[in-house]
């Protein structure tokens, strides 16, 4: 059996602001960096340690990837970062604030951009200053395959490959892997990890800084998986997370 931990990273500036945040590489706030120090002392706590962890290249997952890490007395543990880990991009919507855009263009509309299977943003335009494709960070990402704007289904396509290529081998060698990233990230891998039918992954919200265990068989196919923190802390950081789309009444 083996078995890692998924963790998204702690509150953003732009989550606090409740904008739509994407590939723009914003800060953990005050509370982002307290609660990511929190998982990294639960996972203490409950005895985890691990040989490697993965993580994007943005620095809301970084640092919070930094602070667990610190908790754990861990600094010095090997980190690899990729862009495929990277939030799902938002395309012309990163920026905007989720309850105005809500009651812009209804709540389904906005239900349908953050949590359907293949329901793009619309993209960004040609020349917007939001397509940072000359950030040497994205050296190794041909600038024709740069998302301008991806759906659920596209940020599958980008992980999946680094999962099997990348992670496997490392889990397979008998690494104990940790991998901080993103909210729909990581949405992609569990739906891949769970096989979770298309019309089911609108319902599936990964709460802020709080750790997931995957325990995995021989075939890397999940046996079972959980949050360390209680069910009713994990419900109410779900439902937070999905009340970020309604438009304010
Ligand atoms: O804005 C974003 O990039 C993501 C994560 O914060 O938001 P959402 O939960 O709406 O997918």
């Amino acid at each position: 059996m083996y078995r890692i931990v998924l963790l998204r990273h702690g509150e953003s500036t732009w989550n606090q602001e409740n904008r739509f945040t994407g590939w723009t590489d914003v800060d953990l706030t005050e509370k982002g960096v307290e609660e990511a120090r929190a998982a990294g002392r639960l996972l203490r706590r409950e005895g985890y340690t691990f040989d490697l962890a993965f993580t994007s290249v943005l620095k809301r997952a970084n640092k919070t990837l930094n602070l667990v890490l610190e908790e754990l007395d861990a600094l010095w543990l090997p980190v690899e970062h990729s862009w495929r880990l990277n939030e799902r991009s938002y395309g012309a919507l990163q920026g905007a604030n989720k309850a105005d855009t809500a009651a812009r263009f209804g709540e389904d509309q906005v239900l349908a951009w953050r949590r359907s299977y293949d329901v793009a943003p619309p993209p960004l335009a040609e020349g917007d200053e939001r397509l940072t494709m000359n950030d040497p960070r994205y050296a190794s990402l041909p600038r024709a395959q740069f998302p301008r704007t991806e759906c659920l289904k596209d940020t599958v396509v980008r992980f999946v490959p680094y999962w099997e290529t990348v992670i496997v081998p490392q889990i397979l060698a008998g690494r104990r892997i940790l991998i901080a990233a993103h909210g729909n990230s990581l949405r992609a891998l569990v739906k891949y990890l769970d096989n979770v039918p298309d019309e089911d992954i609108v319902g599936l919200e990964i709460p802020m800084a709080q750790p997931l265990v995957y325990e995995l068989d021989a075939n890397l196919r999940p046996i079972k998986s959980y949050y360390l923190a209680d069910e009713e802390t994990i419900r109410a950081a779900q439902a937070a997370v999905a009340a970020q789309g309604k438009a304010r009444s």
